[in-house]
């Protein structure tokens, strides 16, 4: 099967200092990847430098066989990769409509599978509050607009940091995202609840990647459990 995505000795700096060294990845179309590991290792680096917002990065970044590496995040996002970003980015001064429609946008084969109405019946948490501003929305319900917003750019692949940071939904958002077929890399640390979800768990340490398996071959691993996510 064809890639839809594929890393490949990404090197990602921020001014001086080197965060990634050398990472390779690939993610098959409609694949749901964990990418886990402790603080500061890199997790949202490689996120960021996947959408374009690391000022500097070498290496490979293919999506669907063209290179997005060093575009602008608004082209990758037409290329098919949207972002979740940690601590979301609602616009608190725009209604939950108004942001979900500012992010409308035909798919890469011109796709409109996702409307506002599909968005407000996946998430009926939205449509009660369909006129609230984004800052009148709990930290759950932000959550929900942001992954509808991204939903709304009919992505190929969904970037999630922090998954579970706005509320425990998110498992059942992700499942509606893998029905439809959408790859995601999904950030967390509640890695029991990855492992049933996730096809592949990446983990990384110290700007690399330190594991590439499935759900049952890292959990058969204590040692590495333990050794990179302080797990026993
Ligand atoms: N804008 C930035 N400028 C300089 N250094 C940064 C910047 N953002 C992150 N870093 C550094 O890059 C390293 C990796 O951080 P990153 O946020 O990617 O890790 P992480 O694995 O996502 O961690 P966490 O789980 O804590 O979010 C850290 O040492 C961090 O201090």
């Amino acid at each position: 099967m064809n890639m839809l995505l594929t890393v490949d000795r990404l090197e990602s700096f921020y001014g001086p200092s080197q965060i990634l060294h050398g990472v390779s990845l690939a993610v098959k179309p409609g694949e749901q990847v964990a990418l886990i590991g402790r603080n500061g290792m890199g997790k949202t680096t490689l996120l960021r430098s996947l959408m374009g917002l690391v000022p500097r990065v070498q290496g490979t970044i293919d999506l669907n066989g063209s290179s997005i590496r060093g575009k602008k995040p608004e082209t990758i996002s037409q290329a098919g990769v949207a972002l979740v970003p940690e601590g979301r980015g609602v616009f608190g001064s725009l209604t939950v409509i108004e942001n979900l429609t500012m992010a409308s946008r035909a798919g890469r084969d011109g796709k409109r599978g996702w409307t506002l109405d599909r968005v407000l019946s996946v998430f009926p948490r939205l449509a009660q509050r369909r006129g609230n501003g984004g800052h009148q929305l709990s930290g759950g319900e932000q959550q929900m607009l942001t992954i509808g917003r991204a939903l709304m750019t009919n992505p190929e692949i969904v970037l999630i940091d922090e998954a579970t940071e706005g509320s425990d939904e998110i498992w059942k958002t992700l499942a509606v995202i893998r029905g439809e077929g959408i790859a995601t890399i999904v950030v967390d640390k509640d890695i029991k609840n990855l492992a049933k979800v996730a096809d592949r768990m990446v983990v990384m340490s110290k700007g690399g990647i330190e594991f590439d398996g499935t759900p049952s071959e890292l959990l058969s691993q204590p040692e590495l459990l333990e050794r990179h996510l302080g797990l026993h």
